[in-house]
């Protein structure tokens, strides 16, 4: 299963940095920092209408390469030149060929809401986010314990980060609000066979209490497909590939809140 070897590779890779930096070399550089628990990334969300997180994503498990010659400084500021109300950057490098450095840069060229896209399980990474000037970090429901999500949610308000809570179905969502989820992603990729379907965004809407901010992830490739959200009443859209594969970014997003000129 595929979520069961992309968290074997992030083990691995979480116990080769931590022998360059400790957890505690970590914990000793984020308590010099500031902390602010005023949570932008949420306030935005909950602003009217609905928001576009795009996606730095070179590769994937589903895809393979999707463009892997990228300027990532140029590619955010593309970003936020074409309206991204958030910009999420995968660090996964073994399936998705991203990396830390693509998380900084982010941070340093743009003034949005950025977030850590990774398989969270382990303190350490969210220590990481911190260190890099993200604000948003990703906890996914199947990959983790109830008591981990609770710990990782807890170490991440306490550092003044949001967390999207991803989930797949409703008993997820069930354990998401557990820990008092305050935003909760629905995938619409179904992380075994990869198939992705917008029904799921649909299906789960209703469980999902007003106050608790909804985004959903994954396949959204036009304007009928954000139209179709809309609908249902979600505060985010989370775009990779479409976004990736556009030459031009400001059109792509505009086609995408609005529809193509030829629709
Ligand atoms: O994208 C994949 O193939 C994938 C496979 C296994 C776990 C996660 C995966 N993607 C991470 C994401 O959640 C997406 O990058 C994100 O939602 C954007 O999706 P898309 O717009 O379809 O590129």
């Amino acid at each position: 299963m595929i979520l069961d070897d992309l968290t074997a590779a992030t083990r691995k890779r979480v116990a080769k940095e931590k022998e360059q930096y400790s957890i505690f070399d970590l914990q000793e550089r984020v308590a010099k920092l500031p902390i602010k628990r005023d949570f932008p990334f949420e306030k935005m969300l909950r602003e009217p209408g609905i928001h576009f997180i795009c996606e730095i994503k070179r590769a994937s498990p589903s895809k393979g390469d999707i463009k892997t010659k990228i300027n990532v400084a140029t590619l955010a500021n593309d970003y936020e030149q074409a309206g991204a109300d958030a910009i999420s950057v995968l660090t996964e490098p073994e399936y998705f060929k991203g990396t830390l450095a693509d998380l900084k840069t982010t941070v340093n060229q743009v003034d949005l809401p950025v977030l850590r896209k990774d398989f969270t399980i382990d303190p350490y990474m969210i220590y990481q986010a911190k260190l890099t000037g993200a604000i948003v970090i990703l906890l996914i429901v199947a990959t983790l314990t109830d008591e981990q999500l609770q710990t990782y949610f807890d170490l991440a308000n306490q550092l003044g980060l949001s967390a999207i809570i991803e989930v797949h179905n409703a008993d997820e969502i069930k354990r998401a609000l557990k820990v008092n989820a305050r935003i909760i992603g629905v995938n619409n990729r179904n992380l075994k066979n990869f198939t992705v379907a917008m029904d799921t965004s649909r299906n789960l809407r209703s469980l999902v209490p007003d106050g608790v901010l909804f985004i959903s992830e994954s396949g959204i490739k036009n304007h009928s497909d954000v139209a179709k959200l809309e609908r249902i009443g979600v505060n985010g859209v989370l775009v990779g590939e479409t976004m990736m594969l556009a030459n031009d970014k400001q059109r792509q997003l505009a086609d995408l809140k609005n529809g193509a000129a030829d629709d």
